[in-house]
């Protein structure tokens, strides 16, 4: 019988509660040892690593973001391009990833500029699909501070497409939201859109 790995207890209180046995059990199903040297301490590594990746159930959008609205003059287009997101398909339970991008036009109340790549974690570490993680951030922010407009613009590459499946490499989504301003106003759309263009590329 091997000794099971120590773990301290910092370490465990990171773990999602009872997703070390089902791992075990998942290491058996695949047709693994759970009790060989290099998998003992996998199934706390996977319960570790699964209380990250969805953290964001845990977390509320006042959590993430309600401590930085500030009233403010303006009522310019700002444009928060590039924040990175990774998230696991609710299908596969694989990983999707990429970039997004997240415009506003103000009205009377601005957001933390740090907050934006908050949001985007706080909804991407859930199971989820890309269109309602574009959905929910661009609700975000209307709700956050009832702006003139929100744009989403998101760009994912989707391993259960790419290592399994349809198994296509260079295939990646592009999602979007447009509210208010960015949906009524081409000119105004049109705006974001060239402004992210140069970035689009998800990898
Ligand atoms: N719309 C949307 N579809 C997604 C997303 N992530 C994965 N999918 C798709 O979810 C679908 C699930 O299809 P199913 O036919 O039920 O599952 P499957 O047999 O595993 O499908 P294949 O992936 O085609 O092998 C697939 O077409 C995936 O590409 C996402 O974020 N948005
Ligand atoms: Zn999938």
């Amino acid at each position: 019988m091997t000794i099971p790995p120590s773990i301290s207890a910092a370490d465990e209180r990171l773990e999602v509660p009872g997703l070390r046995d089902l791992t075990r059990e998942w290491l058996t199903a695949v047709g693994e040892d759970p009790e060989r040297e290099g998998l003992q301490k996998t199934p706390h590594r996977v319960a570790k690593a699964w209380g990250f990746l969805t953290a964001g159930y845990q977390r509320t959008l006042h959590d993430a973001a309600g401590d930085a609205v500030f009233e403010a003059d303006g009522s310019e287009m700002v444009i928060v391009k590039d924040i990175e997101f990774y998230s696991m398909c609710e299908h596969h339970m694989l990983p999707f990833y990429g970039r997004a991008h997240v415009a506003y036009i103000p009205d009377g109340q601005i957001l933390g500029l740090s907050k934006f790549a908050r949001i985007v974690d706080l909804y991407s570490r859930r199971l989820q699909v890309q269109e309602r993680i574009t959905t929910q951030i661009a609700d975000a922010v209307e709700q956050l501070l009832a702006p003139r407009g929100v744009a989403v613009l998101m760009e994912g590459v989707h391993l259960c497409m790419a290592m399994r499946g349809v198994q296509k490499q260079n295939s990646s989504t592009t999602t979007s939201a447009m509210r208010g301003l960015f949906k009524e106003d081409a000119r105004t759309r049109a705006e974001f859109m060239s402004a992210v263009q140069t970035t689009l590329r998800a990898r």
